[in-house]
């Protein structure tokens, strides 16, 4: 008999919604479809006709934690990411210390011990070099953000190390994950516009031709080398057309968008003031309109959050020195849910930019509502207006605040509620560690 039955449920199979139930066993997916009788399941959720998804795995969080834990840590961003439909998260490794060796690696695995959704951990890129091998082996999911420009953490690289950081990251088989803007560009902008004070300055910085000529780079750095390349937060729809060529030529390369480039833009400037600060910067409306077509049409392969939690009042200061980024993990989700909503992306395409690309970009055994696969998923819940101090994050600010989603009702991770009607319920620490083929091969 199973652990758990999920009754009522409603699922796309084979491109159709249809009714279903599913029965967990031991964490996993174990059947679904019409379940027998419910006589001796130890729980049984009846999720009411209502649509159940796979919990979505963000490839692109910075939990803050350790060093930085004032605006984040393991157990607050876990139970932000799980309140909002999130059931896997890959941290990045710009915290401090950062995680560029194995005792900085180390000491992440420890402090994620706290987190209550499964979640991996990215190994850094700075002069290391020697180190990657062994992170690798040590279980690291993947390699970056390997910056190419200035953000936050200043673990920006040059030319040389990303060329022989990707070489190596050939080698052992892993994907690199690249923040693509031009330091030498951004250089160049912001000495012309470190006069003006206006947020809106910012945007013109960090110019799209910044973005374009680091894709352009990365990928001819990647060259014959077999690396799988990850181009991060992708925002300009000049980068798009690279990436749409070098994908046309079969490169190895996927690349991700975030929330805040589809929802947001230069018009936000006024509303956001120096909270809209983040790397790469709002863009303008037609970028904007070229991430959905993007989305829509395979050239993104992923949503991702790039949750980048900073104090209000840290934002609050001169667009120069305030820090980079905005929170995201929790209303990831329930924003891309509405837009399925209001037909600007079909759900068919939300549950594969959200859950089964990045599981395979990865090999995990999550992203599927199948048999086998872990039982990480949500009951999808009522629209709601997103309000900032309903969120979980310590970032304790939304960029979207105001704005409508669709959040879970129930979300569930190895079979486990974890969030429930508006609750954390989950035990702090029951996240596992995932991690990546260099620690599975090396064991073997
Ligand atoms: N996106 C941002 O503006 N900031 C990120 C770093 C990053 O992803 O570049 C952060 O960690 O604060
Ligand atoms: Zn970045
Ligand atoms: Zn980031």
């Amino acid at each position: 008999m199973p652990d758990l039955v999920i009754k009522n449920a409603r699922l796309l199979i084979d491109d159709t919604i249809q009714p279903a139930e599913i029965a967990v066993d031991d964490g996993r997916i174990s059947k679904i479809g019409k379940i027998i009788s419910t006589e001796e399941v130890n729980q049984v959720i009846d999720a009411k006709g209502a649509l159940v998804l796979p919990g979505a795995i963000d490839l692109h969080v910075h939990f803050r934690d350790p060093g930085m834990t004032k605006k984040e840590d393991w157990y607050t961003g876990s139970c932000a990411a799980a309140a909002g439909g999130v059931t896997t998260v890959i941290d990045h490794p710009n915290t401090n210390p950062p995680t560029i060796d194995i005792e900085s690696f180390k000491k992440k695995q420890k402090e994620a011990k706290k987190s209550i959704i499964d979640y991996s951990i990215n190994a850094g890129v700075t002069s290391n070099l020697q180190y990657l091998r062994k992170l690798w082996e040590l279980g690291a999911m993947a390699f970056g953000e390997i910056f190419m420009a200035e953000s936050t953490g200043s673990l920006n690289v040059n030319d040389l190390i990303l060329k022989r950081s990707l070489e190596i990251t050939g080698d052992l088989g892993a994907v690199a994950c690249i923040h693509a803007e031009d330091e030498e560009i951004m250089k160049r902008f912001v000495h012309i516009l470190k006069g003006k004070h206006e947020p809106e300055s910012y945007s013109k910085s960090r110019p799209e031709l910044s973005e374009k000529t680091a894709v352009e780079k990365a990928i001819r750095f990647a060259g014959d080398t077999a690396t799988r390349l990850h181009l991060c937060h992708i925002s300009a729809h000049e980068s798009l057309e690279v990436i749409r060529r070098a994908k046309a030529e079969s490169k190895n390369i996927t690349c991700e968008v975030t929330p805040h480039h589809l929802f947001l833009s230069t018009k936000d400037w006024k509303r956001l003031g120096t909270l809209g600060k983040m790397n790469p910067p709002l863009r303008d409306f037609y970028s904007q309109q070229s991430l959905w077509v993007g989305l829509t049409n395979g050239i993104i392969d992923v949503v991702a959050s790039d949750h980048a939690p900073h104090l209000e009042h840290e934002k609050m200061t001169d667009i120069w020195s305030a820090p980079a980024g905005v929170p995201g993990v929790e209303t990831m989700l329930p924003l891309m849910l509405m837009s399925v909503k209001r037909n600007l992306l079909t759900l068919k395409r939300l549950i594969e930019v959200t859950s089964l690309n990045p599981a395979r970009i990865f090999g995990l055994n999550k992203g599927v509502l199948a048999p086998g696969y872990d039982a990480d998923m949500i009951i999808t819940g009522e629209v709601m207006e997103i309000r900032r101090e309903k969120l979980h994050s310590k970032a304790g600010w939304t960029p979207y605040n105001g704005m409508y989603g669709m959040f879970p009702r129930i979300t569930i991770s190895r079979g486990d509620i974890v969030f429930e009607d508006g609750d954390i319920i989950a035990k702090r620490g029951r996240g596992r560690f995932i991690p990546g083929q260099g620690l599975i091969y090396s064991k073997q």
